[in-house]
């Protein structure tokens, strides 16, 4: 029962919450919509629950127009922020409520209900819970009634906005690693909204990464993290070395570092570099190439260190990342003299107005020779040369 959403548009006065997007979504995919705050996830995902419409396009759910049902008519289990649990019922009251409210024909025995209720409070872990007031209650047992209470009308689709946004990040943590095995389960299409990128790269089969109503790039979290498709999922997702390179013929260079020697980048005169921090090697004995560098400040968060590095040969300062083991063994200190070389870029070239080609991006590795793979990208649709991933799940 493939999702397909085709061409959606949605416009608050003249504001696009949702400009062109087109998502194909699997049967049994857990699809995570990441993307910062007002970039049209909810509007999405209340398009998809029929709490809202758009002026065009369609979504077909298992061949039918999905936009023509009514939201009843659409089996879709719910879940917000907000613990939309009713105050005055019983906890079973509530996860039994989607079932009681049915038309006498289509509403099961209360016997039937009743084992129901058990049988969903055990799969969220709150088996005996159900004499309990939500009052009673801790947040995080609270939003796995709202998941139960979801899961009761056995829906056909599980639309999830930001379930876990008001518990504290332990919560959150054990929550979603009980919500991937619950998943697995289940194996019910599910699409989880999230600002959240940990969240979303732990979580999700493929992720929809949203920027202003668009979808910049959707794929698996490993090809978002290390392919991302244009400079806005370089910056969102991770953290990422901003470099501005010069061209001195078939060259690309940053700092006399250089990224390319191959005229790969066609009339393209300027490009920019992402690198990430993780993908800066850290030398204390000179390196044929690397940028000199002084530690300007280390920032220890446990298992891994951030370093702020001064160098002379770029216009700003880089963050690198290594491990805490490192930096001990290293016997590195604020003031210290280092030699950094990029080890991986995703690079894009600038058009005359300075603006990124996304479709022309390419991924640098030190050490692999020209020519660079050039990693061609469609919208809504990630070809990866022979490897394709289009809706299907790939992890
Ligand atoms: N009912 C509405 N009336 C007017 N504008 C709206 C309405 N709903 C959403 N918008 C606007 O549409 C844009 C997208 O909103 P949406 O809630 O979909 O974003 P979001 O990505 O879910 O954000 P958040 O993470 O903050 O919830 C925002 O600019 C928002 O202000």
């Amino acid at each position: 029962m493939t999702l397909e959403l085709t061409r959606l548009n949605r416009r608050f006065s003249d504001y696009p919450a949702l400009n062109d997007v087109s998502l194909s979504i699997a049967p049994g995919e857990f699809l995570a919509l990441l993307g910062p705050s007002g970039s049209g996830k909810t509007t999405l995902l209340r398009i998809l629950a029929g709490l809202d419409y758009p002026e065009s396009g369609q979504v077909n759910f298992n061949g039918k127009d999905y936009l023509a049902a009514a939201p009843r008519e659409r089996n879709v289990g719910l879940v917000f922020q907000h613990y939309a649990l009713f105050r005055h019922l019983t906890v079973a009251e509530n996860v039994a409520f989607g079932l009681r409210v049915r038309s006498r024909r289509a509403r099961p025995k209360r016997q039937e209900i009743e084992a129901r209720v058990e049988q969903l409070l055990k799969r969220v872990q709150l088996d005996g819970f159900g004499k309990r007031f939500p009052s009673q209650l801790s947040g995080g047992q609270r939003q796995r009634v709202a998941l139960a209470r979801a899961l009761a009308v056995e829906p056909d689709l599980l639309l999830l906005d930001e379930p876990f946004g008001a518990l504290d990040a332990q919560v959150r943590v054990t929550l979603r690693r009980w919500l991937r095995r619950l998943h697995e389960e289940l194996g019910l299409t599910t699409v989880f909204v999230t600002h959240d990128q940990e969240e979303a790269l732990e979580l999700a089969d493929r992720i929809a990464v949203m920027n202003r109503g668009r979808i910049e790039q959707v794929g698996t979290p490993r090809e978002i993290y290390q392919q991302p498709a244009t400079p806005f999922v370089c910056e969102f997702i991770g953290k990422a070395n901003r470099l501005t390179l010069r061209r001195e013929g078939a060259r690309f260079l940053a700092g006399g570092w250089i990224f390319a020697d191959e005229p790969w980048a066609g009339e393209h005169t300027r490009a920019m570099a992402y690198v990430r921090p993780e993908h800066l090697t850290l030398s204390t004995t000179p390196v044929p190439g690397a940028w000199r560098a002084r530690l300007r400040h280390v920032y220890l968060a446990g298992s891994v260190a951030h370093l702020d590095l001064d160098v002379a040969a770029l216009d700003h300062p880089l963050e690198a990342d290594i491990a805490s083991e490192d930096l001990a063994r290293m016997g590195l200190q604020a003031g210290a003299q280092l030699y950094v070389s990029p080890s991986h870029a995703v690079i894009f070239p600038l058009d005359h107005d300075g603006k990124p080609v996304a479709e022309d991006r390419w991924l640098w590795r030190a050490g692999v020779v020209s020519p660079p793979v050039r990693l061609p990208i469609k919208r809504s649709e990630v070809e990866l040369g022979a490897h394709r991933v289009d809706g299907g799940i790939q992890r």
